[in-house]
């Protein structure tokens, strides 16, 4: 590092200091992303959600990524009908019983989208990670509520029956450092940074972008986050239904550490294969070296959480 740059303080810029990226036992593999379509009928969405996996998996996915809200639709209305006891599993979780069994089955993560969650009296859209041994290893609850009104466009608040979730979540899988965020998240690159700096190699955002600022901030956001933190970013929509209550934008996408699309869709339902290799983000990082040319003399980002549980 030049002298310069040492003045820079770029250890300093990440508070505590970034982790370096951690070593995985898959470094290069394929992820799936099943845009699903979602009705009223929750059984069918459970064993149409279970076909889809079956099939990224046959094709060679080792990672699966699942839509926002898959087993419900997307409404104030029904999340409190659809939501499910995740802690108490089994018969009181069937949706993410599926996903527990099928990743067992087939030896692959899951990320499991999000489905509305009932927990006592509350109600949270969370996010379940399941490993290749079928135990559930993370659940991320959606921090920031989709809380907005366009006037003659769009309104829609969730926070009329949703409670935030109150902690980033970021796992070790089998195919990396997973950062976790769930839609409207996307939106607060604070977030995005935070998981870069606890060394994830992937950010995964299940998320059901709108007809109104789907088609302008989607895949700007996407990879504005991959761009800005040099990792992958995988999402994942609903496919459009033009007929229900909210309209999914769909295109679900992944994105690379340079901000290249690797794999996209349009609207419809689709199995998207991606291939993943973590080699890359070090030749990112080598040939534009971001992480050192910081001005921690200047500005920090603080990780709240994990400066306390020091
Ligand atoms: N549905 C969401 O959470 C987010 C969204 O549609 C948007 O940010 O726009």
């Amino acid at each position: 590092m030049s002298s310069m740059a040492s003045s820079y303080k770029p250890e300093q810029a990440r508070v505590p200091s970034a982790l370096p990226l951690p070593s995985p036992p898959l470094t290069k593999f394929n992820i799936g992303l099943c845009q699903l379509s979602v009705t009223g009928d929750k059984k069918r969405n459970i064993s149409h959600a279970k076909n889809a996996i079956e099939e990224a998996a046959s094709k060679g996915a080792k990672l699966v990524l699942l839509p926002e809200i898959w087993n419900s639709p997307y409404s104030n209305d029904s999340f409190p009908v659809y939501a499910e006891d995740i802690d108490a599993g089994g018969d009181a979780s069937p949706s993410t019983a599926m996903l527990s069994e099928v990743s067992k089955r087939l030896k692959i993560t899951i990320i499991g989208g999000s489905i509305p969650e009932r927990f006592g009296d509350r109600l949270y859209n969370t996010c379940c990670v399941f490993g290749t041994d079928g135990e559930l290893k993370a659940k991320h609850r959606k921090i920031h509520l989709f809380d907005i009104d366009i006037p003659g466009k769009i309104t829609f608040m969730e926070s009329k029956t949703l409670t935030a979730g109150e902690t980033p979540t970021i796992v070790d899988t089998e195919v990396g450092r997973i950062g976790i965020g769930i839609c409207y998240d996307i939106r607060f690159q604070e977030l995005a940074m935070i998981y870069a700096a606890r060394g994830a190699h992937l950010l995964c955002y299940p998320g059901a972008f709108n007809m109104t600022t789907g088609p302008l901030h989607w895949e700007l956001l996407q990879r504005a986050r991959a761009t800005d933190n040099q990792l992958y970013v995988a999402t994942c929509s609903p496919a459009r239904d033009s007929g229900a209550g909210y309209t999914a934008w769909g295109h679900s996408t992944l994105v690379g550490p340079f901000g290249e699309v690797l794999a996209t869709t349009e609207h419809e339902e689709a199995i998207i294969i991606g291939e993943i290799d973590y080699s890359v983000l070090e030749q990112r990082r080598t040939s534009l070296p971001l992480n050192k040319q910081r001005r921690g003399d200047l500005y920090q980002l603080v990780d709240v959480q994990r400066l306390d549980s020091k």
